[in-house]
């Protein structure tokens, strides 16, 4: 029942970087064939070699494949027509391309939230959208969407971002129902703030509040959240989280997602009421950090008044 890596095809979308980038070497150290798909060329290239360098055979492809998979739907499915002649059919989908803009619903633009939308959800409708014709027609296939913790929970600053990011799940929850008797698995990945390219540049304009309740899990390493990733899509696991406040979170979403095993339905029936409890406390300490700092503001706003 898991994928066989070896000698399978994976198209990572965003793998010239970050996550995306772990998770096309953690796939490339198993075996597999790769095509990453992004836009930036130079980046492209970059990655691709030091993917090549954990290679374990002779045989093994890197391709790139430079495309902005949020635009126009026509151009992503040509793209991987392309992938599919050099390389076969694709045997895992990874949609990783994505990105973040924090700030207050007052102060982000509205084309940020159309911004978003596009590149974190419909860039991961239409590269899905082009593989899984085949996939269920071969019985066989993986779809990996990356979601993120602020796609289980809403929180200051994100209000573009996480509505981007539930929006995976309701197309993944939808989607697997659909494609389950063909054998065909989805996997939603809910990382936490992790170390990467892409974090660095969402910090550079993150509110204080939105820093200081994200800080409530710690920073992980995007090898660290590749490895869980890869390993749950293998499985063919519907969740994909990491770390204890990973754990909690998904249990405590859970709601009609689909469930892989015995075991993680009745951990889900038996814990639901403690992290439900666990939860408020921590709902209660982001209120006051956002009522702080608010009194923050004013303090400093009136000092500066004043002065
Ligand atoms: N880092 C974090 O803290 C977390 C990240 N995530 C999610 O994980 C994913 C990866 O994040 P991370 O590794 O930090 O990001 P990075 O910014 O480091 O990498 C993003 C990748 O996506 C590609 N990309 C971005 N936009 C497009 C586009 N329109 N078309 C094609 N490729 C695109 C980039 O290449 P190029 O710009 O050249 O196109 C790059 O390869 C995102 O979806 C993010 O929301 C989730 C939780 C936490
Ligand atoms: C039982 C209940 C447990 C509750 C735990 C609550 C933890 C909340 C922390 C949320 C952190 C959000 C990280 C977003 C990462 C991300 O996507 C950005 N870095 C964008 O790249």
């Amino acid at each position: 029942k898991p994928l066989t890596l070896p000698g399978a095809h994976v198209v990572v979308t965003g793998g010239s970087s970050g996550i995306g980038k772990c998770i096309a070497i953690e796939c490339y150290k198993q075996g597999a064939f790769i095509t990453l798909v992004a836009r930036n060329e130079d980046k492209l290239l970059q990655a691709k070699k030091e993917i090549e360098m954990h290679s374990i055979n002779d045989k093994q492809v890197v391709l790139c494949i430079s495309v902005d998979v949020s635009q126009d739907y026509n151009q992503v499915e040509n793209v991987i027509k392309q992938a599919q002649e050099k390389l076969g059919p694709v045997d895992m989908l990874v949609n990783c391309a994505g990105m973040a803009v924090s700030g207050k619903f007052e102060d982000l633009e509205v084309s940020t939230f159309e911004r978003l939308m596009s590149i974190n959800y419909l860039g991961s409708v239409y590269p899905s959208r082009a593989v899984i014709t085949t996939m269920k027609e071969r019985r066989v296939g993986r779809i990996v969407f990356v979601s993120s913790q602020a796609g289980q929970l809403g929180l200051f600053g994100f209000t573009a971002y996480s509505a981007s990011k539930f929006a995976i799940r309701g197309l993944a929850e939808a989607l697997q129902m659909e494609v389950k008797p063909y054998n065909v698995y989805i996997t939603v990945a809910y990382p936490p703030d992790t170390d990467t390219p892409g974090f660095a540049e969402e910090n550079r304009t993150k509110p204080l509040e939105t820093r200081l309740i994200s800080e409530t899990t710690s920073v992980c390493k995007p090898e660290q959240v590749a490895k869980q990733i890869v390993k749950d899509a293998i499985q063919g696991n519907f969740n994909s989280s990491l770390g204890s406040d990973g754990y909690m979170l998904s249990a405590l979403t859970c709601g009609m997602a689909p469930v892989t095993s015995i075991t993680e339905g009745l951990q889900q029936v038996v814990t639901m009421g403690l992290f439900r409890t666990i939860a408020l406390f921590y709902l209660g300490s982001f209120d006051s950090i956002v009522r702080r700092c608010m009194m923050q503001r004013e303090k400093s706003e009136n000092a500066d008044k004043t002065a």
